[in-house]
């Protein structure tokens, strides 16, 4: 049996993927709702310049705060058409639970994915879009990424890298990382709902 992070509830087997880091846990007294979404297409990941705000001068998905009377999905479509101007058929892939000090509360960050999009991407007040090349692409869409810069995980959030490889395999995972107030990582857990195994009969 798994032991998870206090602030991941999950009802089902999981197969670690990553843990690392100090000890303990940071306590925090309560939560907010946050959305993220990722728009992944012919071999390239759609991430955008956050320009502003928290996070600023990072790379990430599109996404911000849950309203009151809003389920995470319908921010997750809100914030994605407000920070990058499309809209997705989003489907929610993951969990992400973050704490940083001198932040009053912690982060739960339901994920998104989509495969398609509607609409013309453009730069908006807070996020710069940017397309990346995935690794590993199939050789029909390296055309589409030719002059594309592989994903820039030195300028995104730290924990990305250990989670990223799950979103980009169509996985559904769930995870927690606190920081210092440098945006370091302190400590670390993801951990993913195992793949069915291919039935050989
Ligand atoms: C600590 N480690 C983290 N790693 C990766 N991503 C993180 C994150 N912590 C927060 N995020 C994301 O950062 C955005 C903040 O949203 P944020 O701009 O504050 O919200 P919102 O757009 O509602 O703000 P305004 O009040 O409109 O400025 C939102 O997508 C959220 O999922």
């Amino acid at each position: 049996m798994l032991t998870l992070p206090p602030g991941i509830i999950f009802d089902g087997t999981l197969e670690e993927v990553a843990n690392g880091g100090e000890n303990v846990w940071l306590p925090y007294d309560r939560k907010k709702l946050y959305t993220n979404a990722f728009i992944i297409r012919n071999g390239k990941l759609l991430l955008g310049y956050k320009k502003r705000g928290f996070g600023k001068g990072l790379y990430n998905g599109f996404g911000g705060k849950v309203d009151p009377g809003e389920t995470p999905a319908q921010a997750a479509l809100r914030e994605l058409k407000e920070e990058s101007g499309i809209t997705a058929p989003l489907e929610h892939c993951g969990v992400l639970f973050f704490v940083v000090p001198d932040i009053d509360h912690a982060f739960h960050i339901d994920i998104f994915r989509a495969e398609e999009y509607d609409g013309t991407i453009i730069e908006t007040e807070e996020m710069r879009p940017q397309w990346f090349a995935l690794p590993n692409a199939d050789a029909p869409t390296q055309d589409e990424q030719k002059d594309l810069q592989p994903i820039p995980f030195d300028h995104m959030w730290k924990d990305d890298v250990y989670w990223m490889p799950l979103l980009l395999a169509s996985r559904h995972f769930l995870g927690r990382a606190d920081f210092d107030t440098e945006g370091n990582l302190k400590k670390w857990w993801f951990g993913a709902v195992p793949q069915t195994p291919v039935d050989s009969r």
